[in-house]
């Protein structure tokens, strides 16, 4: 449904004269209970698609207090042909993924790294259906000095488009939060079941969902069959994203009005022209991120494109709940001025964020 979006060829990972270093993209797979993502996973596990990926499953083992993470991945056998699996357990201390001791996940995914190298040029971690992705992306979200073989590449929602519609209207119901909040952080959301709704439904489903998460690429699915070129390589949180794919995003999307009767969850556009005093604004994200006003507003993702005063190239800003980072890019703006912010979250007041961004324009 939604226009592809012509990636210009990302640039390589690793070019030439780096020291070999290539990281594996790490893409996470979200999506509440019964959605479709084991679907998803066992079309990529089954598909002959000529990747290697590794699918790493977040399982509770049976009985046991301890959460694996389950590695099935396929690799081709010796002679090329036909496709073998193997599972690999990594122990991981008590606790699920996201709730575990900061980053042990990032390690034991690195320990099995180590144990097979080279067997496979993906990772797709699937989270529980009740996990909330925000601490699983900080997670993942590795700053570049940690030298991590992983690179967090994006982030797949699975929405369920018939239940999802349904426990929508239904503001007691836990799972909407839940859904919907996993929609607002998604760099790519699958609307799958889309064979159990009608089109009026689907025009109402595919709305809510634009309207919590302006940039996501979305695409509607039966049995989550999806090509999975549109779902891995996003490069969603390094800075090799380019600002046109941004801008073309933001650009294209004004902004959109809350549906009715879900007034918190949803995702504003800002544009500012003019060039941000680096400190003021780095102050200024903090304050927001860390909601340091106490405000009833709590925002989960942010992107931006912006112009500093005294550089000539964009800079992307890339937030993820209270973490955010302003990449370098090396696409000159030539004088044009324009700064686009997307922001995801709960209580936003557009106004005043504006005013706020505003405020740092030198
Ligand atoms: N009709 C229909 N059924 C689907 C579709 N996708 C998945 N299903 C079914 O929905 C059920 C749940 O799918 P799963 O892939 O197990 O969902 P899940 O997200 O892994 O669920 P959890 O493991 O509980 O988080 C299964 O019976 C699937 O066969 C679809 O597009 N259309
Ligand atoms: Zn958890």
């Amino acid at each position: 449904m939604d226009n592809d979006i012509d990636d210009d060829s990302v640039p390589a990972l690793v070019d030439e004269t780096t020291t070999v270093s290539i990281k594996v993209p790490v893409t996470i797979l979200t999506g509440y209970l019964g959605a479709g993502k084991t679907t998803l996973l066992n079309y990529i596990l089954t598909e002959n698609h000529q990747k290697r990926i590794a699918v790493i499953l977040n399982e509770f083992a049976q009985g046991s207090a301890m959460e694996h993470l389950l590695l099935t991945a396929t690799k081709d056998d010796s002679n090329g042909n036909g496709r073998e699996q193997y599972q690999d357990w990594l122990e991981l201390r008590n606790g699920c993924l996201c709730c575990s001791v900061k980053d042990v996940g990032v390690q034991a995914i690195e320990q099995l790294l180590e144990k097979r190298r080279n067997h496979f040029d993906y990772i797709l971690l699937e989270t529980t259906g009740v996990a909330d992705p925000l601490p699983i992306v900080k997670m993942f979200w590795l700053d570049e000095e940690l030298h991590s073989d992983l690179i967090l590449d994006g982030l797949i929602t699975v929405i369920d488009a018939h239940n999802g519609l349904k426990n929508y209207e239904d503001d007691r119901h836990q799972a909407k939060a839940l859904w919907l909040r996993q929609a607002a952080m998604a760099d790519v959301i699958l609307v799958n079941k889309i064979d159990l709704i009608s089109e009026e439904e689907k025009i109402k489903i595919l709305s809510i969902v634009r309207s919590i998460n302006v940039t996501a690429q979305i695409y509607e699915t039966t049995r989550a069959r999806i090509d999975l070129n549109l779902i891995l390589d996003r490069r969603a949180y390094s800075n090799n994203s380019s600002t046109d794919y941004l801008l073309k995003k933001i650009d294209n999307q004004s902004t959109i009005s809350v549906p009715h009767g879900y007034q918190t969850l949803n995702s504003i556009t800002i544009e500012l022209d003019g060039e941000f005093d680096f400190d003021e604004l780095d102050q200024l994200i903090i304050q927001i991120l860390w909601n340091e006003q106490n405000t009833t507003q709590e925002i989960v993702r942010m992107k931006g494109v912006l112009c500093l005063r005294n550089e000539t190239t964009y800079r992307i800003l890339q937030a993820v709940g209270q973490m955010y980072e302003f990449i370098c890019t090396n696409e000159n703006h030539y004088d044009n001025l324009r700064n686009c912010f997307v922001v995801i979250g709960s209580n936003l007041n557009q106004d005043i964020l504006i005013e706020q961004f505003r405020k740092c324009i030198k």
